[in-house]
């Protein structure tokens, strides 16, 4: 139930009766980033924070990063727009209603412990070595769509390190990866067309058919990874990660199947969001980070000969592994990829629900209302510099250079229902680059760029980058 207050904060300009701003979103997924760029622009100009009628709901939409903060510390619970995600993710941690959230994430914590994530660095040097043996084949061919290469070797990396499972096994990872963008893609259409929202209109639609048909595949997928860990665990096979049970933690799918075996804290549904939500959110963001990172680097050879001169520097000029102790030493490619994620914010909008009134610092914000955090905003305001718009990894390592606030940086969100994977996206991110750029030379321009939003940023379809062989 709504509640009022007096400092409600202004009304965006120009709202329709009835649809209020929802029209200018109708369009493409392209159409969609442009629409959200312009009507976030015009709330950095009011000063932050607006309330935005979309269609029957009202949102409050946030630009200014201390109140963002305020909200992401205070309002734990995720907004009812999680939902249309919930038929292929269900109560897993990044859909979670608050009070199956608590518990879930307290019992997996551990499986992200620095001494689990250490144990990766062999899968993470090994599929970064395969994934420079597959782009061979595109070196000295001219511009190709590298994102093919980057995702499927994303999401075999996650099926090595926290399900346990080589996805080459199971012959379902191209198939998976389809599935993933149709039912992204589908839930944006449904959000658009917001007369599809109610689950009573929805049903009656062929986009619900066709997200059953995805969601079928991927759930096929998950319930195939379960069952072949549990038969190992069973069976005692002696896998690559047999090594890993000794240690005081467990890597994510075999904690989940312990606690629901020995404490029963998951049940099989359960067990299977779970999965979901690990292969999901373990692929496609660090594999869309990746993508724009290499286009940027492309783009800007300067950066990238300096990474190359600090990999030499760290690694030495011969083909070794990077080791855990590299990781912190690679300070100019961290460096770039926190640039690449100002630059290209992959999760542009966060979604809360305010469960009470949320005192900010021009208004207060109701009870019972939803609100739209904009990390891509917060990503190109003022507070940068002249040269927010510019790529510019040197700004993370000059003193003064970056904004005198804890919270302009969110790529990773804020507050205790932030991101769960970053230590492992940076280390396992970070060691693909340094494979990479040990190898190839790569040429791109990111102003040919065209943007979409299928949940997270991505680039339209495109050949974006050419490789060349280091001599
Ligand atoms: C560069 C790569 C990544 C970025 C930019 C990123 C970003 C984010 C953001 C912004 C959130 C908050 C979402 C929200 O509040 O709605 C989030 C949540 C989450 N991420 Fe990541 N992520 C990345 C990589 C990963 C990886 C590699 C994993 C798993 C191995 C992962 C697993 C999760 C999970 C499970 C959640 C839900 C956390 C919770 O609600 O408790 N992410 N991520």
């Amino acid at each position: 139930r709504k509640t009022r207050n007096t400092t409600e904060p202004p009304v965006l300009p120009g709202a329709w009766p009835i649809v209020g701003h929802a029209l200018r979103f109708i369009g493409d997924n392209c159409h969609v980033w442009n629409k959200l760029n312009e009507i976030v622009n015009e709330i950095v100009d009011l000063g932050g924070v607006a309330a935005v009628p979309l269609g029957p709901r009202t949102f409050y939409v946030v630009t200014d990063p201390d109140d963002s903060s305020t909200i992401l510390n205070t309002c734990l619970e995720k907004d009812d727009i999680y939902e249309i995600g919930k038929s292929y993710l269900g109560e897993g941690l990044l859909t979670a209603k608050l009070s199956i959230w608590k518990n879930h994430r307290k019992l997996l914590n551990p499986a992200f412990n620095q001494s689990v994530l250490d144990t990766f660095m062999g899968v993470f040097n090994s599929q970064s070595r395969k994934l420079v043996r597959e782009l061979e084949k595109e070196a000295g061919k001219g511009p190709f769509n590298h994102w093919t290469y980057i995702r499927l070797n994303a999401l075999e990396t996650i099926g090595l390190t926290s399900l346990g499972v080589d996805f080459t096994d199971l012959n379902l990872s191209t198939q998976y990866l389809e599935a993933v963008e149709i039912m992204l893609s589908t839930m944006i259409e449904r959000l658009i067309k917001f007369w599809w929202y109610s689950p009573y209109t929805f049903a009656f639609s062929n986009l619900k058919r066709k997200q059953d048909a995805s969601i079928k595949i991927l759930h096929n997928m998950s319930n195939t990874v379960i069952q072949k860990r549990k038969s190992e665990l069973t069976g005692n096979v002696c896998s690559e990660r047999s090594f890993i049970a000794g240690t005081r933690f467990k890597a994510f799918l075999d904690l989940v199947l312990e606690l629901s075996a020995e404490k029963g804290a998951f049940n099989d549904r359960e067990i299977r969001e779970q999965v979901d939500v690990a292969i999901l959110g373990g692929h496609d963001t660090s594999a869309n980070v990746l993508l724009f990172t290499m286009i940027l680097l492309g783009s800007y050879p300067e950066a990238q000969e300096k990474v190359f001169t600090e990999i030499q520097e760290v690694l030495g000029d011969g083909d070794r592994d990077v080791e855990k102790a590299d990781l912190s030493k690679l300070v100019y490619l961290e460096a770039v990829l926190k640039e690449s994620m100002r630059m290209f914010t992959i999760t542009p909008v966060l979604a809360r629900k305010l469960d009470k009134d949320v005192k900010l610092r021009n208004y207060t914000l109701s009870a019972g209302s939803s609100c739209l955090l904009s990390l891509f905003a917060i990503h190109k305001l003022p507070m940068w510099g002249p040269d927010v718009h510019e790529f510019k990894p040197e700004r993370w390592l000059e003193p003064g250079r970056l904004p005198d606030n804890p919270n302009a940086f969110a790529a990773f969100s804020i507050g205790r229902r932030m991101c769960i994977g970053k230590s492992y996206a940076l280390m396992s991110m970070k060691t693909t680059i340094a494979h990479v750029i040990r190898n190839y030379r790569i040429t791109a321009d990111h102003t040919k760029l065209k943007l979409k939003v299928d949940v997270l940023l991505k680039p339209v379809d495109g050949y974006y980058i050419s490789i060349e062989k280091r001599t």
